[in-house]
């Protein structure tokens, strides 16, 4: 089924979809390209338009061994279509999917690359502003880098912007993926290149940990986690790859390091992690996810947009949940001061160590109230025996933390 894109490309078998539209295989000039075809219903939206030519844009001269190209831009009748290298291979998501976590070589090989890749974006004035796994595409075609890991490439700048240009997202309103917004994306502030290093910092985290440090719940949830609490630590990560994470994961944005920087620092630490098994952590308590949904107070999601896993709604107006692969965009007001400071309520996807006790989970609960059941009968029992008080004491210590283990309130 090919299709002509132009006078000068031919779409022969689609890639994937994303929330514009959908990435085509295709034949050009100059040999195969990716095309990326915006949704026919929305070619004829102007904002989205606009969006499609900035992302071109955005990236035009910026040529770097990390990032995907962008080649040409199509404007034919209905068709409006972004003409890209080909990378053949797969996305960071698709393959976290299959694995669930990377061993910490390959992770942090492949997060090096993105920061080279960054590095160069940041060089030319343009924040990707959008950096997840789905946008982190995989060439399988290349050698293999440290860790058996495939070179690692930075697309989709669809939501980039060259810093300091008139903005034209409104203020009051937030454009990204919940799980790796910057706080100060949340508190409504303009985004320079730190929220990139914020995604990625959190990118990192979640191919150690195979879940994301703030997600979890309602995507309104999410965003408050990002500004009031501070992320755990991961159970035998080494110190050193810890304190890079701590560091670029930083509320205050100058805190964090520059892309070229944290590939540097990424890639002085691989010879350390060379051989060392993915990280022994347990999947996160989704029965808090679920919680948090149902009674933290959180900015409301658009008329009619659906609470979705991974805090995920479409960015593009209009776009259903299934014109998408995958669950990516969030567009939202941005919160107020009051909904922020509603506090940490722990109720972050947390880290433990495999086999470790879930706190809060209904297994748990059941346990502490199975205790404290034990603790009370054997208190009528005991009273006359003059136990009493140390009975109180147990009772104490059987109580189950409340979650904040899971998440510490974040240091002003
Ligand atoms: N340059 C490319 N080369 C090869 N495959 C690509 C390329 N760009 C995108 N793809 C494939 O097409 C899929 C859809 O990409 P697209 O950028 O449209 O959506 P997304 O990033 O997954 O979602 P969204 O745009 O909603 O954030 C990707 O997951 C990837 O598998």
């Amino acid at each position: 089924m090919a299709r002509r894109i132009g006078s000068r490309y031919t779409a022969h078998q689609i890639l994937g979809r994303g929330s514009a539209g959908t990435v085509w295989l295709g034949e050009g000039p100059d040999g195969p390209v990716a095309i990326k075809l915006l949704r026919e219903d929305l070619s004829s939206d102007q904002e989205l338009v606009g969006r499609f030519v900035q992302e071109r844009t955005a990236l035009l001269g910026l040529e770097h061994p990390h990032v995907v190209s962008v080649r040409d831009l199509v404007v034919d009748g209905n068709d409006l279509a972004l003409v890209m290298d080909l990378v053949r291979g797969t996305d960071l998501r698709t393959r976290l999917d299959r694995e669930r976590r990377l061993a910490p070589e390959a992770a942090v090989a492949i997060v090096a690359d993105v920061a080279d890749g960054l590095a160069a974006a940041h060089a030319a004035g343009v924040v990707h502003r959008d950096v997840k796994p789905e946008n982190v595409l995989l060439d399988m075609q290349g050698p293999l880098g440290p860790g058996g890991s495939h070179r690692a490439l930075l697309t989709d700048f669809g939501v980039a912007k060259l810093i300091d240009t008139p903005r034209r997202t409104r203020a009051t309103k937030i454009i990204g993926t919940p799980d790796y917004l910057a706080p100060e994306i949340v508190e409504g502030l303009p985004p320079r290149a730190s929220v990139d290093i914020y995604a990625l910092a959190t990118v990192l985290y979640e191919l150690l940990a195979g879940f994301t440090p703030f997600g979890g719940g309602h995507p309104g949830a999410v965003l408050r986690r990002h500004v009031t609490e501070t992320v755990v630590p991961l159970p035998g990560i080494p110190d050193e790859l810890w304190q890079l994470l701590v560091q670029c994961l930083a509320k205050a944005p100058a805190s964090r390091l520059r892309a070229s920087e944290l590939g540097a620092r990424l890639r002085e630490l691989l010879p350390m992690l060379a051989g060392m098994p993915p990280l022994e952590v347990d999947e996160p308590d989704t029965e808090a996810e679920e919680e948090a949904g149902e009674d933290a107070p959180v900015p409301a999601p658009a008329a009619g947009e659906p609470v979705r896993r991974r805090g995920a709604v479409p960015l593009v107006p209009g776009a259903k949940p299934s014109d998408s692969n995958r669950d990516t965009h969030t567009s939202m007001r941005v919160p107020a001061p009051d909904e922020l400071a509603g506090g940490a309520r722990g109720t972050a996807r947390a880290p433990r160590a495999a086999g470790a006790p879930r706190p809060g989970s209904a297994r748990n609960r059941a346990v502490a109230r199975r205790r404290r059941l034990t603790l009370a009968v054997a208190a009528v029992l005991l009273a006359a025996a003059g136990v009493g008080t140390w009975l109180a004491t147990a009772e104490d210590d059987a109580t189950p933390p409340r979650d904040t283990r899971h998440s510490a309130p974040a240091t002003p």
